[in-house]
């Protein structure tokens, strides 16, 4: 089977031009990381627990380190993953001070009878596990800072139609035995209640994998994503008969008719056919299969390169 391995920053308003290259360089270089470890025989599990991880890491993106804050000016961290062979699942939420909460969400799903993990009993877990604790300073980015502080001027309820929230971060895998896997992980949304929980730790919601049908990662306005289960519901469709662009297309369509709120999600099917898909004003991106690079950020604006 040949291996996919697809990436999203999360969907967007209009990202400032000089953030775009880095932006773009993000998404591109945590897709060729995760294909690489597809490439090397690595599971699908394995590969967007990479790819995420090193989103994670990456100050561009609203997730580890980046994350937007809280209204106490904190970080609270969401994340979730699954394999699509037996519907494992693991997720954390409202976690702080560790560096990447998807390593953490894949060892409740590896280590533990549950599926999700919060706060204080997440926390206690990733010490078990010897997670080193550091300074949730460590996760707040001069961006964020600022961020906040626009948020609490403008004194905005989330706005479910208008998504400023750049940046939650999310992959998706077919490797070559054929089995498909989800991860995503976010800061969630700026000036966000402490204690508010999103959709990206839901599974249904924030992803889901399956490999019958396929895997889907997804982004936007949390509240309305956690309502229409927004990852199910893609992978309904596909189920069904449809075409992995129909699939992506009728469930963000759903959202925003109903709740007339935007969004974005990344769709592989079992068979390798793979969509990048947004309804907010953009969502950076990346795919790999086949010696292929595709990335883009904004409608019309993909490219393909080959892999290096
Ligand atoms: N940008 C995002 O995708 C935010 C995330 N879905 C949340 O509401 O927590």
């Amino acid at each position: 089977m040949e291996p996919v391995l697809v990436v999203h920053g999360g969907s967007a308003g209009c990202i400032p031009c000089e953030r775009r290259p880095r932006v773009r360089q993000g998404v591109i270089r945590a897709a060729s990381l995760g294909h690489g470890v597809l490439r090397a025989g690595g599971s699908a599990v394995d590969a967007v627990e990479a790819a995420v991880a090193a989103l994670e890491d990456d100050p561009e993106f609203n997730a580890g380190r980046g994350s937007v804050l809280t209204e106490d000016g904190e970080v609270e961290m969401d994340a979730s993953i699954m394999d699509g062979r037996d519907l494992a699942t693991g997720a954390v939420s409202a976690v702080r001070c560790i560096s990447n909460p998807i390593k953490l969400a894949r060892l409740v799903m590896d280590k533990t009878p549950h599926c999700f993990l919060t706060d204080r009993g997440a926390a206690k877990f990733a010490a078990d596990m010897g997670i080193p604790e550091i300074p949730g300073e460590q996760l707040v980015t001069e961006r964020s800072r600022k961020h906040l502080e626009k948020e609490r001027q403008e004194k905005g309820a989330p706005n479910a139609a208008c998504p400023q929230n750049l940046g939650t971060v999310g992959a998706v895998a077919l490797d070559c035995r054929g089995d498909v896997a989800y991860a995503t992980s976010t800061g969630g949304t700026v000036n966000k209640m402490c204690g508010r929980v999103g959709d990206s730790p839901c599974v249904g919601s924030g992803g889901y994998a399956d490999n019958s049908i396929g895997a889907v990662s997804t982004t936007g306005h949390g509240e309305s994503i956690l309502k229409v289960n927004l990852a199910r519901l893609a992978l309904f469709h596909l189920e069904q008969g449809k075409t992995v662009e129909e699939a992506a297309e009728l469930a963000l369509g759903y959202m925003k008719s109903k709740l007339k709120a935007l969004g974005g999600l990344i769709l592989v099917s079992r068979t390798g056919h793979w969509v990048a898909k947004w309804t907010s004003a953009s969502m950076p991106w990346a795919a790999v299969k086949g010696g292929k690079v595709h990335a883009g950020i904004d409608l019309g604006d993909s490219t393909v390169m080959d892999l290096s």
